[in-house]
């Protein structure tokens, strides 16, 4: 049986979409071939200036790596070029971008918010990194531009969702609302195709990924979830493993079974992932796959964002997992 392409795979699904125009799968040929671009920058980061810092902070006060800024602007520029969204927004831009056409205004339906280049703390370390993005319908006139509140829009609104992980091989993770799939890249050819049809979690798992040298600053119930993980009982003490990319542990664990955690600690209050390309996405992703994403208490699909770039603590995997963890923050 001959493997769909990416290309194949979307239009056929564009055909059982309310309101297909070809608009949407433009928009997703515009991100594989940015995630092309990005992949083969990667893959000879070494040889070519495109490691450690740029020199500028982005509004989230942290070092901008050359990679996020050269995946930032590649990504930006495969979007706007082909005037495909009428509004971007990024970790790596403080404010949202609107995509104007020449009458000031946009006829496109989609805004587009992303996570360039996610894990930058393993650029560096050539340990696998991702891009997040998530795609929302625009809430304002069709033709006006876009304003805050089209960003502002909470994960249950999201058309469609994914990641590119950018690993031993290159892969794109993909939602729009009918199941979760993967596609593999030929590098070869320049090809997507569809490796993993139909991915979910499984009800559960025996991998935690929680970066553990925060635990002093966990919440009770996280500190209690923790040692639970580590008690020998059952089919624990379970494995730890934190590689310090969201897009690189949550894929392992959507394969394998498992949970994530970044839980707001001393250092980070409200948690550190960002809800609207980081948290959203991945909980559209989670759900999708029959797993469960909160933010301990609420339900992450759910939450009104207030702000572009909120952060928000995030529990996402095998449901099973996820009901634990919230069984022990319920008890606290
Ligand atoms: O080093 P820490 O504090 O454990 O944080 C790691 C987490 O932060 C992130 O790197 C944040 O994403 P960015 O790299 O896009 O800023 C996640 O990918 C990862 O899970
Ligand atoms: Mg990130
Ligand atoms: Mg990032």
């Amino acid at each position: 049986m001959k493997t769909l392409t990416l290309d194949e795979f979307i239009i056929e699904r564009e055909k059982q979409f309310p309101y297909s125009t070809g608009e949407f799968s433009q928009l997703l040929n515009s991100i594989k071939l940015a995630a092309k671009i990005v992949n083969h920058e990667i893959n000879r980061a070494g040889l070519v200036d495109i490691l450690g810092k740029a020199g500028d902070t982005n509004v989230q006060g942290e070092d901008q790596k050359k990679l996020d800024v050269f995946a930032n602007e590649t990504f930006k520029q495969a979007l706007v070029s082909r005037d495909i969204v009428c509004g971007i927004l990024s970790e790596e831009d403080e404010d949202f971008i609107p995509v104007t056409g020449l009458d000031g205004g946009n006829k496109n339906n989609y805004i587009l918010s992303m996570d360039p280049l996610d894990g930058s703390s393993n650029i560096d370390v050539s340990v696998s990194v991702g891009t997040i993005f998530s795609i929302h319908r625009r809430i304002s006139p069709i033709g006006s531009p876009v304003n805050k509140t089209d960003f502002l829009q909470p994960g249950n609104q999201q058309v469609a969702a994914g990641y590119i992980i950018y690993g031993t091989s290159t892969m794109m993770v993909l939602t729009m609302g009918n199941g979760v799939n993967g596609f593999t890249l030929n590098p070869a050819i320049g090809t997507f195709y569809l490796s993993n049809p139909g991915m979910t979690f499984p009800e559960t798992g025996t991998t935690y990924s929680v970066n553990e040298g925060y635990y002093r600053d966990f919440p009770r119930g996280i500190k209690d979830y923790i040692k639970y993980c580590q008690r020998e009982e059952g089919d624990r003490p379970y494995t730890s493993r934190y590689i310090g990319s969201l897009v690189s542990d949550f894929h392992r664990n959507l394969i394998q079974g498992g949970i994530y955690l970044y839980p707001e600690s001393t250092k980070y209050k409200q948690g550190k992932l960002r809800l609207q390309y980081e948290a959203n996405p991945i909980a559209f992703l989670t759900e999708q796959a029959k797993g469960k994403a909160t933010d301990g208490s609420r339900r992450i699909l759910d939450i009104q964002p207030d702000e572009l770039h909120q952060r928000i603590p995030f529990i996402c995997g095998s449901p099973r997992m996820v009901e634990k963890v919230e069984e022990f923050l319920g008890r606290t």
